[in-house]
């Protein structure tokens, strides 16, 4: 068994290549000037003792927003306290949280900790109008300028309550400013045009990196994680980088997968940072561009395993008749034939079936997710044309990651497995 400590390592310090925000918090974001100086503008009314505006921001995952609102909150937040400021700052991380009353039960308990430091309970047991009245004096007890920011709001879907009434609720004495940040542009498009009104004076978007930023990105978070890997110029900072431990296309490399999937910081920084694992637990002393691809098939087999997983009862059933095409040799099947095999199966485990338009549509959904491969090829003169489908993936992984579900996993042993003995 190898010990720990005496290893030689290319990293000096993984923390910095960590993709997790509580893990490391970039200190500067040169990619979002223009997006920190808009929230600047937002947060500027405190710095001089006037109510800080609502705000709005929004784009795609991966981009900067938390951190960057992070970032300006922070900077806002030491300014107050070196000019005796009395500024809060309260973060509540909606996700998973379905129900305004939820985030507002979340953000009762942010409030009180403020008060009286961590460890209070969640409240529970009451009316929604209740809560937030409880807020509401919370907010006057703390009083001064509050911000409060709602990460990943769109979590609440269609309940807007809290968006509703918080930014209305006026407590005595206090300048409160609501940050409401999402990834879900439907979600900000379908809010209550009041609601959008109120929480959106200011809208602020964070438009998706391209390679070239997410070049720079890499760069300056390699510097300072990886052993005599330094940048010379922090304006230039991929330009200018110098490495012993990356081989030169491994960044270029890296930022143009991520480019190409969704210019989303996280997952680049995500990719470089499992790709130099590789390296380092091989005990090589570079990063080569085959680590990267190693490490991208690997997140992105990871990442449909996840999607397995995760799938409602409907589409695990439309993928396992894909799957039993697959182990029983069936050469491309037509959606007619899949469509019976799914009553087959929807019979067996006693389960309600759907049409044969909606189960087409679900096919076609694990298609879009890369699950399933779609050709669509012509009958015949005058016949029309037929979707055929097949597993992008082994049959082994379908089986392997849908079997958590009890119904699923008893279709499987009974009509999958014995067809691959
Ligand atoms: N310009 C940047 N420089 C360095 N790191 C960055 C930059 N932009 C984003 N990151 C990093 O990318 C990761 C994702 O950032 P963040 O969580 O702020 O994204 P987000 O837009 O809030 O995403 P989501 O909508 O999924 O919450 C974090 O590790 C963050 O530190």
């Amino acid at each position: 068994m190898r010990s720990f400590g005496d290893e030689d390592s290319i990293f000096v310090d993984l923390d910095r290549l960590n993709p997790n925000t509580q893990t490391y918090q970039p200190d500067s974001l040169p990619e979002r000037e223009g997006e920190l100086n808009q929230l600047h503008s937002t947060l500027k009314p405190a710095a001089m003792g006037s109510t800080p505006l609502n705000a709005f921001v929004f784009g795609p995952t991966g981009q900067g927003k938390t951190v960057g609102v992070k970032l300006k909150t922070n900077q806002l937040q030491s300014f107050a306290n070196d000019n005796g400021l009395d500024l809060h700052v309260v973060h509540v991380r909606c996700k998973g949280m379905d129900k305004s009353y939820h985030v507002m039960t979340h953000l009762l308990k942010a409030l009180r900790e403020k008060r009286y430091g961590p460890g209070e309970e969640l409240p529970s047991g009451y009316q929604k109008k209740t809560l937030l009245s409880m807020i509401i004096d919370e907010l006057e007890a703390i009083g001064g300028t509050v911000i409060v920011i709602l990460d990943e709001i769109d979590a609440i879907g269609t309940d807007d309550y809290i968006l509703y009434e918080l930014p209305r609720a006026e407590p005595d004495d206090v300048r409160l400013s609501i940050i409401g940040i999402t990834n879900d542009l439907q979600f900000r498009e379908s809010l209550d045009a009041d609601v959008r009104s109120s929480l959106g004076e200011d809208e602020i978007e964070f438009a998706p990196y391209d390679a070239n930023q997410l070049r720079d990105i890499l760069a300056r978070r390699a510097a300072g994680a990886l052993r005599d890997t330094d940048i010379d110029d922090e304006d230039e900072p991929w330009q200018t980088l110098e490495s012993d431990v990356l081989t030169d296309d491994a960044i270029p490399l890296t930022s143009a997968l991520a480019a190409q999937d969704s210019g989303d910081a996280r997952e680049a920084i995500k990719l470089l940072f499992r790709a130099c694992r590789f390296a380092d637990d091989e005990g090589e002393s570079e990063v080569t561009e085959q680590h990267v691809r190693n490490a991208h098939e690997y997140l992105e087999r990871a990442a449909v395993e996840r999607g397995i997983k995760s799938l409602p009862l409907q589409r695990a059933l439309a993928l396992l008749t894909v799957t039993h095409a697959t182990v029983t040799g069936t050469k491309l099947p037509e959606t007619k034939d899949l469509y019976s095999l799914y009553e087959v199966f929807c019979e067996h485990i006693d389960a309600k079936d759907i049409s044969e338009r909606r189960f087409r549509d679900k096919l076609n959904d694990l298609a879009d997710s890369g699950i399933l491969a779609k050709t669509t090829k012509g009958r015949g003169q005058g016949l029309g044309k037929t979707n055929r489908y097949e597993l992008e993936i082994k049959a082994e992984t379908v089986l392997d990651n849908l079997a958590d579900e009890s119904r699923i996993k008893d279709l499987i042993q009974d009509l999958l497995r014995p067809k691959m003995e």
